[in-house]
């Protein structure tokens, strides 16, 4: 063969393809150009697999066929594909690289360009996709960035071939080249071969030339006086840059250091020229090849140049003619202050975002890819924003991309929020893979408690509204225990579960993961003194060294499990807080996790924000707040109402603080879409099979009418556990976004010191401090502590006065400290309607306790906008606590003041309604709406 390609082989320069596609390999394309053109080498890039795997079908055969395992993270899948037709290129090139002992016939495969300023991260990547790839003639591409060098050693060191890549200045070159003796020098020193060692230094050109043509064009338009100057140097720098490279590449070959290690077979380190199809199209076609041949170099070139090339390429070795002319251009350039030093740098920083941006660009569309293969084996999302609020959200995503958020907060990196100890308080990542829990205790546990009747939590908050959400929406196996969590220390809520067991026959689960909380404490010595209560039958899951492991082991409980310390109570669901309750009322836990691992690797550190589905949601939740529509409201269908129970903690107790965060709306009767205001982000979940066609006609017109809405679907219940952690995911985000730590909850403990000395002077003293109501009817007494403007008057005038203080954008909250049962709730829900469609505001309920362990502390913590009345009542039949003078109803009374307290030193607006009896409820909800009518 004696075309223009092949002279180049003679001239000493080898040919390189910088392409490759699963298509063109398997047709035979690439064996046709080492036959015909005399092709030695190929090499790849992010760019290269992103067009490749990215915009064709090509690949969809072996992605299916990889999904199909289970488990794959995006990286994973892209690197199974991309390591196939690495190991296909480099089968096609065996034969030339035996032909030619290790001297040629090598395929280049890249680093993460994520790890370009990570030594040893990089180090440890290339190992792995050697070893993967596993052909002897794969050269890993490392690139020559400053924590580069110290890689390349080491690599050239364990034996590896490496392409450096990114070079854009002599002086990188050198520091790479003197890297390669001392990997080469380690080697000789151990006794190590090293004439099977090979490494090209990509040399990059055409970039540098289209940023030096810029700056000069720029310069001549302006009119600058060394126009002419200018003019001459045009398309010449990055040659002349390349030319002297290769000066000092023969300098080296001169030194001592070198031929000693040439005497034991060291392969040189040959130049190769990268970036070489023009840019500017007024260039002759095959510049960059034909002024930059030479010996022992190699030319890697796009399809399309080296096409040109072999059409009408003349392969004239010019690489060490007019050396003089190169010095000249470069002096040239210097003198006319172009910058080459700050191009190169610029260009190397450049070069490793545009290859990461290309990285990003191509596992975003593995993950859409996958995304699709996996259907609705993985929950669908889909938001109708307004054309404002779509806007931010994308540019949110846009920079959470650039910067990295999806790595960095898999990799706990604080600074993506307040940069304190943030990044300890990420075990839920691994929980949602199901590495908390240990499946076979699990399995036991659940045959141990399969043959009783009930199964009862004692908890709060996190510990016990995940496991009350999956009791309420997972089908329970036939023949499993009947469930009830109990988050409370009303009386009647306490009798009432008291009432429906055989403590005999009845598991106990205490969770706690402080394992100090007050109200656990209580139940649990409440239902041991039940009679047939047996410590054995009692379970108890808490954090290691807890109060309640110590107490547990001392008592003689019949299992203990521990939690992950450096998990928060609200993102422990996935964790054995939420599995240890699922596998007792007998949910299939392994079956769980296979369901939720879909989500899980779809919110993996691989998967841009873009598709990452907890990513995407978190900057809507997080702009959407920052515009100021910053209540959630939650809309879902039937079977997923118990839900927003354990959203709204998570999401109120870690967003609302400093005065910022979301308010989550959970359980407000459906309105009309125009009964509310402009501070909502509406969130329907839907599970498969549920119909509501109100819901569905308010869902089309609110989003009609200019509201946010994001539409969720889980095509199985089993698939909740992957909206357990979307919605963890999203969270962290939407916190960073705020600017908020969501891993603390700086504004509970206040509640609860104040709540206890409340408890301790009882116990003291047999008496709560007294308190005087503004008006008292012997029916219902009205207290307003933190209101001077309250005169004691008329009852419908106290009540019309605190909700008329309501304006769009605040909230009404209803903090009921009375049993969680259905009137309660209706009643709750006739009041929330009334006041909201009034005021057109938001409205927001909690039974007491139970909701100062999650939305209370937004509601103390989080924007000054709420407005809350409290309902209290002495309770008919009050309970005893074992060893406590105070009752349940004392605790639930001190609880409800300390509350109060607080949200009046916090600046919140309240009014607390006391009910004398029962009854007085039905009157309180008549009155409340009569007072906004
Ligand atoms: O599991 P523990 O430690 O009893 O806490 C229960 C709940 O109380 C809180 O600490 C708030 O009071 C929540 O964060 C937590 O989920």
């Amino acid at each position: 063969m004696s075309g223009p390609l092949n002279k180049l082989e003679q001239a000493g320069q080898a040919v390189w393809l910088d392409f490759v596609d699963r298509k063109f390999l398997a047709d035979g394309g690439l064996r046709k150009l080492i036959e015909e053109d005399g092709l030695t080498g190929v090499t790849s890039n992010p760019s290269i697999f992103e067009k490749a795997i990215g915009h064709s079908d090509a690949y969809d055969d072996g992605l299916s066929e990889y999904l199909d395992k289970g488990d794959s993270t995006i990286v994973a899948v892209y690197e199974s594909l991309a390591i196939a037709d690495i190991q296909a290129a480099a089968d096609d090139l065996r034969p030339v690289y035996d032909r030619l002992e290790g001297k040629d016939g090598y395929v280049s495969l890249e680093v993460s360009p994520y790890l370009a300023q990570a030594t040893d991260d990089t180090i440890e990547e290339a190992r792995r996709l050697a070893e993967a790839v596993d052909r002897p003639n794969l050269m890993v591409k490392v690139p020559g960035t400053q924590e580069g060098v110290p890689a390349i050693r080491q690599l050239i060191a364990d034996g590896l071939s490496i392409n450096v890549t990114l070079l854009f200045s002599r002086d990188a070159y050198r520091a790479v080249a003197m890297a390669y003796l001392e990997g080469l020098e380690e080697r000789v020193a151990a006794g190590q071969p090293i004439d099977r060692i090979a490494s090209v230094a990509s040399f990059f050109i055409s970039r540098i030339d289209a940023q030096i043509d810029k700056a000069i064009d720029d310069r001549i338009a302006e009119g600058d006086p060394e126009a002419d100057a200018l003019k001459a140097i045009r398309g010449k720098v990055a040659i002349a840059n390349a030319k002297l490279a290769y000066q000092d590449y023969l300098a080296i070959l001169e030194t001592d250091r070198w031929k000693a290690l040439a005497a034991k077979g060291a392969q040189v380190q040959r130049l190769l020229w990268a970036s070489t199809g023009v840019k500017d199209k007024a260039y002759s076609d095959v510049l960059y090849i034909e002024t930059l041949i030479g010996r022992d170099t190699v030319n890697t070139m796009p399809p399309a140049t080296m096409d040109a090339f072999r059409d009408h390429g003349d392969a004239t070795a010019q690489l060490t003619n007019d050396i003089a002319d190169a010095e000249h251009v470069m002096a040239e350039a210097d003198r006319l202050h172009l910058k080459l030093g700050d191009v190169t740098t610029g260009l190397v920083t450049a070069g490793v975002k545009l290859f990461a941006d290309a990285a990003d660009s191509l596992l975003g569309a593995v993950a859409g890819k996958r995304d699709t293969f996996l259907g609705d084996k993985l929950n669908g999302m889909s938001a109708t924003l307004p054309k404002s609020l779509d806007e931010t959200v994308e540019t949110r995503i846009g920079t959470m991309r650039k910067d990295a958020w999806s790595r960095r907060l898999w990799a706990a990196d604080a600074t993506l929020w307040t940069g304190k100890d943030e990044g300890k308080w990420l075990g839920w990542l691994a929980a949602g893979k199901g590495e908390q829990v240990e499946e076979d205790a699990l399995a036991k546990l659940a045959e141990k408690t399969k043959g009783k009747a009930d199964v009862v939590l004692l908890g709060m908050g996190g510990s016990s509204l995940g496991p009350e959400v999956i009791g309420a929406i997972v089908p329970p196996t036939t023949g499993a225990p009947r469930f009830h969590a109990l988050d409370s220390t009303d009386p009647a809520q306490v009798a009432t579960v008291a009432g429906q067991i055989d403590a005999g026959n009845t598991a106990f689960l205490v969770s706690s993961k402080s394992g100090s909380t007050l109200e656990p404490q209580l139940l649990e010595a409440y239902f041991r003194s039940l009679p047939g209560a047996d410590t054995k039958n009692f379970v108890a899951v808490t954090d290691p060294g807890s109060k309640l492991e110590a107490s547990a082991k001392a008592d003689g409980f019949g299992d203990i499990f521990h939690g992950d310390p450096a998990i928060g109570g609200r993102y422990s669901v996935l964790s054995v807080f939420g599995m240890v309750p699922a596998a007792m009322m007998g949910v299939d836990v392994p079956a769980f996790f296979t369901a939720a691992k879909a989500m899980v690797f779809a919110c993996g550190p691989d998967s841009p924000p873009a598709t990452n589905p907890g990513m995407r949601l978190g900057a809507i939740m997080g702009e959407a707040a920052l515009a100021g529509r910053d209540k959630l409201t939650i809309l879902p269908s039937p079977s997923l109402a118990a839900f927003g129970s354990w959203l709204e903690q998570l999401v109120a107790e870690s967003t609302g603080k400093e005065g910022k965060g979301i308010v989550p709306v959970d359980l407000e009767p459906l309105g009309s879409a125009d009964s509310y205001g402009t501070d909502r982000l509406f969130v329907h979940l839907h599970l498969a099979g549920d119909s509501d066609d109100r819901l569905e006609s308010t869902l089309k017109a609110l989003a009609d009418g200019g509201h946010p809405l994001v539409r969720i679907s889980v095509a199985d219940p089993m698939q909740l556990g992957q909206e357990f952690f979307r919605w963890e995911m999203a969270t962290a985000v939407a916190g960073a976004i705020i600017g908020i730590d969501p891993f603390d909850q700086p504004d509970v403990e206040a509640a609860k010191v104040e709540a206890r000395k409340l408890v301790d002077a009882y116990e003291a003293t047999g008496a709560l401090e007294p308190e005087t109501p503004l008006y008292d009817d012997g029916d219902i007494a009205i207290f307003a502590p933190g209101d001077p403007e309250f005169a004691p008057t008329d009852p419908a005038v106290l009540l019309s006065t605190h909700f008329a203080s309501l304006v769009p954008g605040d909230y009404a909250g209803f903090l009921a400290y009375i049993e969680r049962n259905e009137p309660h709730a209706d009643g709750i829900a006739r009041m929330r309607a009334a006041v909201r469609d009034a005021r057109q505001v938001a409205t927001v309920a909690g039974f007491g306790p139970r909701f100062l362990h999650s939305t209370g502390q937004a509601y103390k913590g989080g924007p000054r906008t709420g407005s809350f009345l409290e309902i209290t009542r002495t309770p008919s039949d009050d309970v005893a606590v074992p060893g406590r003078k105070a009752s349940f109803g004392t605790v639930q009374l001190a609880q409800a003041r300390g509350d109060l307290d607080v949200l009046v030193e916090r600046g919140q607006r309240v009014m607390r309604v006391h009910l004398k009896h029962d009854a007085a409820f039905d009157r309180l909800v008549d009155m409340v709406i009569a007072s906004v009518a």
